[in-house]
């Protein structure tokens, strides 16, 4: 299935725009895990098992396993996803960046390796180095634009309009993304919800095109501002993620299962708490 179309019906089925971000850190496992080598895809599992009817989608962040030589723990975890639940979109948070040819080897990895429904690209290196990415259009392509990050007003603040205009980097991206790059319609871009001002540039820019929107819960992103900034005429458009305060929402529980169980309520927290915004 398309990544857009089972996105738009996972908002609609799951009454959910919440992204479950996957960022495992076995230092925060409960303990009943620590210690296994299976403990990376078990924690992330049960996190899945427990989330996935509250979710739009989950977002895998690859660093998080290929710093503990789990790459095989994250194959399994999406193999997981697309058996057991069925048609939640799996988001692959790689932040790729090359040249064609190195893209095209990113792209059978995210794609054909970990089966992922869409993977996050760092448009920096321009069209040609997306463009592999483009040629699988049944995937999404999630491209960052304005990131949650302080650091990233360096270079996406900067000024690139003519002489005498004003269009900030992250604008020109905005607007180059939706009117060029997304002559599929699989694009989608990354905005911060540390700055809604600039989610409701993105959208006035980009119509109705999905929005991957990181920095609530751990990052302090504020949930009404975003949505309100954020959501398209019927309510969606956005995959709104949060990571750590839901995986370790029940961080100080030792019990076998009482993480999955916080991380539960704390995910229908969350997502309730956007949905009293849309
Ligand atoms: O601009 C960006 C782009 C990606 N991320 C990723 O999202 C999660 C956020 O985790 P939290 O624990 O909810 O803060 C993480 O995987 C980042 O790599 C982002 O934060 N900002």
């Amino acid at each position: 299935m398309h990544f857009m179309t089972a996105l738009k019906a996972a908002w609609q089925q799951r009454n959910s725009l919440l992204c479950v971000g996957l960022d495992p850190d076995p230092a925060r496992f409960p303990a009943h895990l620590q210690g296994r080598p299976d403990a990376i895809f078990e924690f992330c599992k049960a996190i899945v098992d427990v989330t996935a009817d509250a979710v739009c989608c989950f977002k895998p962040q690859i660093a998080h396993f290929a710093a503990r030589r789990a790459e095989d723990q994250l194959e399994a975890l999406i193999e997981h996803i697309h058996a057991r639940h069925p048609g939640t979109p799996v988001v692959l948070d790689a932040k790729r960046g090359d040249i064609g040819s190195t893209a095209e080897q990113y792209a059978v990895e995210s794609f054909e390796r970990y089966k992922a429904d869409a993977v996050t690209v760092n448009p920096y290196m321009g069209r040609d180095s997306v463009e592999p990415y483009l040629a699988y259009p049944d995937k999404g392509v999630i491209l960052l634009c304005r990131t949650s990050n302080p650091g990233g007003s360096d270079l996406q603040f900067l000024d690139v309009g003519a002489p005498g205009g004003s269009l900030k980097l992250y604008e020109h991206v905005a607007r180059l993304v939706a009117e060029e790059w997304n002559a599929g319609g699989n694009c989608g871009l990354v905005v911060g919800a540390t700055f809604p001002a600039e989610i409701a540039r993105v959208r006035a820019l980009t119509g109705d095109m999905p929005l991957l929107v990181p920095g609530i819960g751990a990052q302090g992103g504020d949930v009404p501002a975003t949505v309100a900034a954020g959501r398209t005429a019927d309510g969606t458009g956005l995959m709104i993620n949060s990571s750590r305060a839901i995986l370790y929402a029940g961080a100080m529980s030792a019990e076998s299962e009482g993480f999955a169980a916080a991380a539960r309520q704390a995910a229908l927290a969350t997502r309730d708490a956007i949905n009293a915004c849309r």
